[in-house]
């Protein structure tokens, strides 16, 4: 990995034409000046979080934001995966016809994933569409879920199973943020930024192991960079592929086996936490294959361990696992597409996994010991 320069300011493109910024910042100081490109002050803008981040941030965010733009509500539901569904849509539907939210009016996103991916849906279906902005604090939503457009709730505890592809129009995060993380949530978005490594790029794998000790410390400077260079690694996918006609759907890895035990779980698992265990169970995979070496995979188990990720799931049968694989939004004609590694840093669709082979990846998930 270059490590001599990475960037702080990182444009998306859609259909090859500029979309929107996205800023790394270390503070809300710069929140109003780069707001000024959505015109703040000729519209109202809903702040959506949930009820833990509105505590840290929700007051001085609205504050700023107050200071430039005509109007602003809060909207604030309770934190948690369980939440994100129709009824707190409902909710936030009623929030903005009751503050009279016309169609040039904003949603602005203040929180993890689930406050993006529940306030983006919103934004796309509202009056069929009005804008949103998106202010990541967790380390999963600033290196993934903000960026691209994937929007969505769970049904029925069915993952994103309602959703729209609905882009931001400016991706704004406070790098400060991330010190009031607990260490779990923090070990989440190092399951995301792991697969970026793993299905992207080697040397940004095994820098992010290298630098393992800083990570874990929340070193600003180095947060800054991995951030930035997972920012960039999904912006070039999801640039290329926005509307997952292809190879988008290789940032999917772990998520087949992963979503399913987040569901059957019911969610007391973290997003973060299953896409670790499927990205390892989709890497056994790949090793009894013969695309990736076994010292390979108990390096990437190791890595999950290193980072706080876990490496075993009890309580699901792999039967049950599978089965519930036949609901993912990756289906084709009966068929699970699955993400395997061809080697680290290179991932590829595959559409010939069978079951047993997806019942043998979460048996080596539930057979590892940890000593
Ligand atoms: N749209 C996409 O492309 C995409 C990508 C990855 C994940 N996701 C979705 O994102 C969700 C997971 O996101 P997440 O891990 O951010 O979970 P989350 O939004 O639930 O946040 C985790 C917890 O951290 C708290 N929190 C948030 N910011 C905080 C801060 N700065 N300080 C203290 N506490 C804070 C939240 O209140 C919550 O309790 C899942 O629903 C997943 O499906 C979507
Ligand atoms: O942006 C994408 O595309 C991703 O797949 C990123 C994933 O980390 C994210 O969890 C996404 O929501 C999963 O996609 P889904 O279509 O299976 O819900
Ligand atoms: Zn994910």
């Amino acid at each position: 990995m270059d490590t001599t320069k990475y960037r702080t300011q990182i444009p998306v493109k859609k259909d090859g034409i500029f979309a929107y910024e996205i800023y790394l910042e270390k503070d809300f100081g710069m929140l109003a000046e780069r707001l000024k490109v959505c015109k703040p002050e000729n519209r109202r803008l809903c702040i959506v979080t949930d009820s833990t981040v509105d505590q840290y941030y929700g007051d001085q965010v609205e504050e700023i934001l107050a200071s430039c733009a005509k109007e602003v509500t809060r909207f604030v539901f309770r934190a948690g995966e369980e939440n994100k569904n129709l009824n707190t849509v409902q909710d936030l539907y009623e929030h903005l016809i009751l503050h009279h939210f016309e169609r040039k009016d904003m949603l602005v996103a203040l929180g993890g994933g689930v406050v993006g991916d529940l306030a983006g849906f919103t934004a796309a279906t509202y009056l069929r569409g009005v804008d949103f902005v998106q202010i990541p604090t967790t380390l999963l939503s600033q290196v993934d879920s903000s960026i691209g457009g994937k929007t969505g709730v769970d049904f029925n505890c069915y993952k994103n199973m309602v959703g729209a592809f609905h882009q931001p129009k400016l991706v704004y995060m406070n790098l400060s943020a991330l010190k009031t993380l607990t260490d779990e949530q923090f070990a989440c978005g190092m399951g995301e930024i792991l697969k970026h490594g793993l299905i992207k790029d080697q040397g940004y794998y095994e820098w992010t192991i290298c630098h393992r000790q800083e990570i874990m410390e929340r070193s600003l400077e180095v947060l800054e960079e991995m951030i930035s260079r997972s920012c960039e690694i999904k912006r070039d996918v999801v640039e290329k592929d926005p509307t997952e006609k292809g190879d988008r759907a290789l940032l999917n890895f772990g998520h087949t086996l992963g979503h399913a035990i987040e569901k059957l779980k019911n969610f007391s698992l973290m997003h973060g936490q299953c896409v670790a265990l499927g990205s390892l169970a989709a890497s056994y995979l790949s090793m009894r294959r013969g695309q990736i070496t076994e010292a390979e995979l108990t390096a990437i188990k190791e890595a999950n361990i290193a980072f706080g990720l876990p490496v075993s799931v009890e309580g699901v049968t792999p039967e049950e696992v599978v089965a519930t694989t036949r609901s993912d939004k990756k289906m084709e004609a009966g068929k699970v597409k699955f993400i395997l590694l061809n080697s680290i840093g290179d991932a590829c669709i595959d559409r010939s996994v069978t079951d047993q082979e997806m019942e043998d990846a979460v048996k080596y998930l539930e057979n590892i010991t940890l000593l």
